[in-house]
């Protein structure tokens, strides 16, 4: 569902991501981990057409992001932490009509919405306007408006960054619950404990280098450590990145 190929990307100087190659299959709810400054938002934003890279490729879904970006923007929805909501109308509007922007009948519409209220809690959200609200109930509404079209890839990026336990909770289990044959989630996040929980596999990155990529308990028996944070710490100081600077 998605391949990566000597993928990097430079700022000026500033390599921010490194010859990453790496694959991720459908039904998969797919890890990217790392530090601050890791590459993650980068190769996300890759991967979302929103970004050239330097070198490589990307193809998701069947689409080359560089060569058919329209396909690929059809293909994903995107949550990261840039997108706001418009303030004077409420979650019910806002879905209804990015809903219209994909096509969507208010008949069908309206249907998807009652499916992403069961599955995100939207509760008062759809009747409150967005200015009024917390920062769990913006991201319930930013996370129901990416999913509205029901996309082949969800791209998410420190989705669940700033939440609250319950907004947190919620989202976990509707990435969980997204994990299905034909689908595929990106779930970036530099909390190990998260990935822990809801990634079937993830890639580890570092300084823009891909250290590792493999399940949860692949990475724990390949550094002999009890948890992934202290993974991450076995395969960085070790000899697990290198790169040409
Ligand atoms: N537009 C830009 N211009 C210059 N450097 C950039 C730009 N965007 C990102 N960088 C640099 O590229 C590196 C990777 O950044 P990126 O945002 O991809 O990392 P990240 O893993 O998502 O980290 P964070 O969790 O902090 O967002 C960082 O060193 C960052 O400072």
């Amino acid at each position: 569902m998605l391949e990566l190929r000597n993928l990097s990307k430079t700022y000026g100087k500033h390599a921010a991501l490194r010859d990453v190659t790496l694959g991720a299959p459908e039904g998969e709810v797919f890890g990217l981990l790392g530090p601050n400054g890791a590459g993650k938002t980068t190769l996300l934003r890759i991967i979302a057409t929103l970004l050239q890279p330097s070198a490589g490729t990307a193809v998701l879904a069947g689409h080359d992001v560089g060569r058919e970006p329209e396909a690929v923007r059809r293909a994903i929805g995107v949550v990261n932490g840039g997108m706001g909501l418009p303030a004077r109308l409420t979650g019910r509007e806002v879905l209804r009509s990015f809903a219209g922007l994909y096509g969507l009948t208010r008949t069908q519409a309206d249907a998807r919405i009652a499916e992403l209220d069961a599955a995100l809690d939207l509760g008062r959200t759809l009747d409150t306007r967005a200015g009024e609200y917390s920062t769990g109930m913006k991201q319930k509404v930013v996370i129901a408006r990416a999913v509205i079209h029901d996309p082949q890839v969800l791209i998410l990026d420190e989705a669940a960054s700033g939440l609250d336990i319950f907004a947190r909770r919620t989202l976990l289990d509707f990435v969980a619950a997204a994990r299905q044959p034909g689908k595929l989630t990106l779930y970036s996040t530099h909390v190990m404990s998260e990935a822990e929980e809801v990634c079937d596999r993830v890639a580890i990155l570092h300084e823009g280098a891909l250290v590792t990529v493999g399940t949860i308990p692949e990475i724990l028996a390949q550094t002999g450590e009890r948890n992934l944070e202290r993974a991450f710490f076995a395969l960085v100081r070790g000899e697990g990145v290198r790169h040409a600077s």
